[in-house]
């Protein structure tokens, strides 16, 4: 019988439970000093005790006149002022003199001599005086009860006579890590041993919420110990966090745990990433058990634990900065599951339809994908995926002004693209160049498909030996398309350290104990492999491990220094980053690929210059295996 230890709550379900479980739960309260208080919680709604200005004060610097006095006067007939009896001089911020009851500018005043003033212009009653309370009235509500003090609500306060408040105190958070593979961070790591970086992401983001977090050491999957440390630690906080052991391994205890000792409130949410999370209440406290995985535990994180943050300190945590964006490719998703997908985003050329949404890798441990995101596109629980044209909400992690200045290039890796790319936030640019690395082949069609604003390729048409213009012409008819040279580059072997297996050429792979790991198809280098063997004569089938396949250089390179491959075919730079041999067998040409019509964008002339300065080519040089003499140039070509 299938084992179903998941509940499956609808996200907004969820949220609704954590709610009214705890309404009532509220982190104590403090008094503090105003100038302490930013990011704190007001516990009570705050009055002015004072107003401010609480004097008729002068706005500007000039003299302080009666309106009256001045009905009169004009370019053509100036009226002159006596000095002391009809105008008093006044700095801004002075009280206005009792009787008088408008200000004119100095600039716009004549000193005609010692006791007399010469102007050309009537003012108005109140002309530049700030009126009693302008700024600040007493007795208003300046701020209301669970307020998040900000920058400029300290000014006010001040200003209004309030110089302590009563804030909610901290809400004290207890984040206990667990597993037997888990370490702190550390440079070096014994085997099976993985570093413990959740509770990190984990207390910071509480942290910026307004919590006041604790990390105990990490506990080994032990039931008794973390029984033990769960019951300790929930004494001392009001929110407890136990990171992993939510879903259901044999070592996943944390559920039996909170089934003897508290009231567990769900155990599943209909969501993806994150599925797995459980909470529940132990003596009023809340618990929380994060997922392990960390995208998973991110997730969860913020759309669970912000709430509970939010609700100690009197608040309702924002609706999250969501944007409506549109797919280009078909994105599968569960149905009943609402799925959270990260996205680069692209803004079309006048900007004006919807931003584009490309999805980044999926898995929940997947952290460079988090970090390359711009957005976390939702795809709701009654949609099996998004179509082509389909649009979506996306929770935005970067601004989005920023954003539609990017430049995305999807295609194949390459290491000086990293360089670049580096370069370009160094100097200060005002857009970023952001990558997706899959492949050639799967960069031409994104490009094509406009979810994209450069392809990088280097697929070598068999026939022709040329790079990249012949599946141009496949992909681009009747289109003006442009090709900036980015590197000629070497292709070999990786081998292991001091090639013990003695392969010197293509045909050697032949040899039944040689381990090949191949690219995955549509990468350029599977191309090339492809190539080889044929002129070689060579059938896949006589390739041991041809099917076998890494998405990167550096992954195929690394498939080689750990020893679970002989040989892999790629670039001498990845064979330099990860320490294995490498056997030169060809050169090849890599290109960026882009619409002719781009070519005037600022951006794209500021890579063009950047790939010709002589002080980036040296460096791309300095990565190995590279040749920078054509970087920069420039092909256009009509299809
Ligand atoms: N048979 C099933 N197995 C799993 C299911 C399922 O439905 N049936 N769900 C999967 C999903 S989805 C998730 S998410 C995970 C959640 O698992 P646990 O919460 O029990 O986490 P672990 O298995 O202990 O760890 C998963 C993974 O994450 C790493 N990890 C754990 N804690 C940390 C930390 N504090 N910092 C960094 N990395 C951490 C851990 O080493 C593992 O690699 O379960 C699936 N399994
Ligand atoms: O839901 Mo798990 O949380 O997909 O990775």
């Amino acid at each position: 019988m299938v084992k179903r230890y998941l509940d499956k709550l609808p996200l907004k379900k969820a949220i609704e439970i954590l709610e009214e479980e705890f309404k009532d739960l509220r982190a104590e309260t403090e008094i503090i000093a105003v100038d302490q208080a930013v990011g704190r919680v007001t516990a009570q709604g705050i009055k002015a005790n004072r107003s401010a200005p609480d004097f008729y004060a002068s706005a500007m610097d000039g003299i302080a006149v009666k309106a009256k006095d001045t009905a009169d006067a004009s370019s053509r007939n100036p009226i002159i002022l006596k000095k002391g009896v009809q105008a008093v001089p006044v700095d801004t911020g002075n009280p206005i003199p009792e009787g008088f009851n408008a200000v004119i500018k100095i600039e716009e005043v004549n000193e005609v001599d010692v006791d007399n003033y010469q102007i050309e212009k009537s003012v108005p009653v109140w002309n530049h005086i700030r009126s009693i309370g302008e700024s600040v009235v007493k007795g208003n509500l300046i701020l209301t009860a669970g307020h998040k003090i900000r920058d400029f609500d300290l000014g006010a306060l001040l200003e209004a006579g309030v110089t302590e408040l009563e804030v909610y105190k901290k809400p004290k958070v207890i984040i206990i890590p667990t597993g037997d593979e888990l370490v702190r961070p550390s440079k070096e790591l014994k085997k099976g041993e993985l570093v413990e970086f959740n509770s990190a992401m984990v207390k910071s983001a509480l942290i910026k919420w307004g919590a006041e977090v604790k990390v105990r050491d990490i506990i080994k999957d032990n039931k008794e110990l973390i029984k033990k440390e769960v019951k300790k630690a929930s004494k001392e906080c009001q929110l407890l966090i136990i990171l992993s052991g939510s879903s259901a391994g044999r070592k996943d205890f944390t559920r039996d745990i909170l089934k003897a000792e508290a009231k567990i409130l769900f155990h599943g949410v209909n969501i993806m990433p994150g599925k797995p999370i459980l909470t529940a209440k132990l003596d009023d406290k809340a618990v929380v058990a994060l997922p392990g995985y960390p995208i998973s535990a991110l997730l969860d994180n913020y759309l669970f634990v912000r709430e509970l943050i939010y609700l100690l300190q009197g608040q309702k945590a924002d609706q999250f900065d969501q944007e409506v964006v549109e797919v280009k490719r078909k994105i599968s998703s569960d149905i009943g599951l609402e799925e959270f997908i990260r996205v680069n985003l692209i803004a079309d050329s006048n900007g004006q339809k919807p931003l584009t949404a490309v999805p980044l890798k999926r898995g929940s441990s997947a952290m460079e994908s988090i970090i390359k995101a711009d957005a976390i596109l939702r795809i709701s629980e009654n949609k099996e995926g998004l179509a082509p044209g389909d649009k979506a909400p996306a929770v935005l992690l970067k601004s989005k002004a920023k954003i539609k200045k990017d430049l995305l290039l999807i295609g194949s890796h390459d290491l000086s693209l990293d360089l670049i790319r580096n370069e370009i936030a160094k100097r200060g640019a005002d857009f970023r160049l952001k990558l997706q690395t899959v492949g050639s082949m799967a960069g031409l069609t994104a490009l094509r498909r406009g979810e994209s604003h450069l392809a990088g390729a280097h697929l070598l048409d068999s026939e022709s030996g040329e790079y990249n213009i012949s599946y141009l012409k496949r992909f681009f008819k009747n289109k003006k398309m442009a090709l900036i040279n980015l590197v000629n580059r070497e292709q070999g072997f990786y081998l292991k350290k001091g090639n013990p297996k003695n392969i010197s050429s293509i045909s050697d792979l032949k040899n039944k104990d040689i381990n090949f790991v191949n690219r995955q198809r549509g990468a350029g280098t599977r191309v090339l492999f492809d190539y080889l063997l044929k002129e070689e004569g060579i059938d896949s089938t006589q390739i041991n491990g041809y099917n076998k396949e890494e998405f990167t250089h550096i992954a195929a390179a690394a498939a080689v220094g750990r020893g679970s491959a002989d040989a892999a075919l790629g670039i001498r730079a990845a064979a330099e980053v990860i320490g294995v041999d490498f056997l030169s067998l060809t050169k090849e040409s890599y290109d960026l690929i882009l619409e002719a019509a781009m070519l005037d964008d600022p951006r794209i002339e500021y890579l063009i210059k950047l790939l010709r300065e002589k002080e980036i080519k040296e460096q791309i040089k300095a990565l190995g295996g590279y040749e920078v003499n054509a970087s920069g140039s420039l092909k256009i070509l009509e299809l």
